[in-house]
């Protein structure tokens, strides 16, 4: 049996879509096109590939009867099912196969199942965030972006900027409770990192993420807000000062590797052997709910995240809508609140995520929600050179990597990083102005290494120190249902 709800679309006839389109008109045949899983080699989650059954009636009328009764109960089975939606291209992603991708494997889907497409290839970096910000809408019921974590964030930024104009809430005010976007957003994987597609779909393919736009799967989303003076930048994977600040600085400067970059500069920042002063404070998230250790996996249908929605419904300050944050009193958070720890740092990252990616299949913190309004900050104090290579290293395979004595992990909903107060006033912001990526890093051969990192924010370099981050539960939703559980469901190798 197939349920309906994952019926993508019934044909007169006997048809066929991927890979290539074709039709033999007969007068008395069906064709039904669902989703089908596979097992994925090596990747965490459920390939879907486009199945097909074809039925023959005794008559003309009986099959046009099952047409009709088939394609009105798929229609009232999917109430999110999207009708119209807008797509943004990135052509120079990835491989550069972006166009090639929507045009071969995507847009016949959606034309199976109904769906209308406006298609932007971008010419220029931040068109689609622009796009978003100023043009009209109306109409659409998602926005697709075909391209890396790169792209992504330029929707998610143009997205969330838009919902907040209309709603007429300040982004850059810390303390102001973010409004949730209404458009869905939907992710077709043809970047080189495409970080956010496997940690909330479990496989990097885009036929399986067009499978789910086209049925209109929803899956909340946590995003941290980054606040620093009157700027704000929002990330969903990772937020990292020291090391993974200090690689992406690096990488820039390698860009023609392509992916490999990373490896590459990961390995010069090794062994640069970096650790950096700070101040960290956070608001730790109720304990109760969860834990960061409890080893637990955020999968489709996670409870932890239902349970996180039933209080957003429920919250008083929230009149019984899911539209509104339930952290609207932030500001009622007294300074006790929050936990300060000071010292020495190889790094800390802030994900609203597990952040898995085919590097780190269980991710950055193997426990983390994807929709529990919170956060899970690592801090992983200096240590030997060996020490901090144990620590990467399990992030390749199943060994718990906060079972180390410089590691600690907190499930956090507000994170503030600041520099020791002990230095002279004013120091790190001479040293800030003298840095300049280029200067940045020079190799093995650092004599003076510099005092202060960056932060990388989802792949993107934020050239400052001193951050006020906050969780906002849910803010987006996407076209995805989390991680399937291969052992719950059947399915074909
Ligand atoms: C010994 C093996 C160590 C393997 C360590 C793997 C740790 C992997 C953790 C990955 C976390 C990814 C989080 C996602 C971030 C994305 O929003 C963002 C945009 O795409 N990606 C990056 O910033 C890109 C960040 C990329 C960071 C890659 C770090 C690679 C480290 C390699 C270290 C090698 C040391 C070798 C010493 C001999
Ligand atoms: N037409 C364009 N020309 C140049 N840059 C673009 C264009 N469209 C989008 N971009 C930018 O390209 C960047 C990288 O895109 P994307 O994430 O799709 O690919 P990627 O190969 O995974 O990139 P990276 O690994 O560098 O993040 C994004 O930051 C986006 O803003
Ligand atoms: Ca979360």
């Amino acid at each position: 049996s197939v349920p309906v709800s994952e019926v993508v679309g019934v044909e007169e006839g006997r048809v066929h879509i991927l890979p290539k389109k074709s039709v033999e008109d007969t007068d008395k045949d069906f064709t039904v096109f669902y989703v089908k899983r596979c097992r994925s080699g090596g990747s965490y989650g459920l390939l879907w590939t486009l199945g097909r059954t074809q039925f023959s009636c005794p008559s003309r009328v009986l099959r046009d009867q099952w047409i009709k009764d088939l394609r009105a109960a798929v229609k009232n089975y999917g109430p999110l099912r999207p009708r119209r939606l807008l797509v943004f291209i990135n052509p120079f992603g990835g491989k550069k196969k972006g166009r090639k991708i929507y045009y071969s494997l995507v847009a016949p889907l959606f034309e199976l199942a109904g769906i209308s497409s406006h298609v932007i290839v971008t010419e220029r970096a931040n068109q689609a965030r622009d796009h978003l910000l100023k043009k009209d809408l109306t109409g659409f019921d998602g926005v697709v972006c075909v391209g890396g974590d790169g792209m992504f964030s330029e929707i998610l930024h143009g997205l969330i900027g838009r919902t907040q104009q209309e709603a007429g809430i300040c982004e850059n005010d810390p303390s102001a409770a973010l409004q949730p976007c209404s458009l869905h957003i939907g992710i077709i994987p043809a970047g080189s990192t495409d970080c956010v597609c496997y940690a909330t779909v479990g496989v990097i393919d885009p036929v399986t993420s067009a499978l789910h736009i086209v049925i209109g799967d929803s899956q909340p989303l946590d995003v941290c807000s980054v606040h620093q003076a009157l700027t704000h930048r929002y990330s969903v994977s990772l937020l990292g000062y020291g090391f993974y600040g200090d690689v992406l600085a690096e990488s820039e400067k390698h860009r023609w590797m392509g992916p490999l970059r990373y490896d590459f500069s990961g390995t010069m920042v090794y062994l640069c052997n970096r650790s950096y002063a700070g101040v960290v404070q956070y608001i730790p998230a109720d304990p109760v709910l969860s834990s960061p250790r409890d080893r637990t996996r955020c999968l489709s249908g996670c409870s932890v995240c239902s349970r996180s929605t039933d209080r957003l419904v429920r919250h008083p300050s929230d009149s019984g809508s899911l539209h509104k944050s339930h952290y609207g009193h932030f500001n009622s958070h007294s300074e006790d609140e929050w936990v300060t720890v000071e010292g020495r740092f190889r790094c800390v990252s802030l994900t609203c995520m597990s952040s898995s990616c085919p590097r780190s299949p269980l991710g950055l913190s193997p426990s983390a929600h994807l929709a529990d309004g919170t956060g899970d900050l690592i801090l992983v104090w200096n240590t030997n050179p060996l020490g901090f290579l144990k620590y990467l290293y399990r992030h390749t395979g199943a060994q718990d990597q906060f079972d180390l004595p410089f590691v600690e992990v907190h499930r956090v909903t507000a994170v503030r990083f600041s520099l020791p107060s002990s230095k002279e006033e004013g120091e790190y912001e001479e040293i800030d102005k003298q840095k300049t990526p280029d200067s940045f890093l020079c190799g093995l051969c650092c004599a003076t290494p510099p005092p202060v990192s960056v932060w990388n924010c989802d792949g993107e370099i934020l050239p400052v120190t001193e951050v006020f981050c906050r969780i906002h539960g849910q803010l987006l939703r996407l076209y995805a249902r989390g991680i399937e559980d291969q052992a719950r469901h059947n399915c074909s190798e």
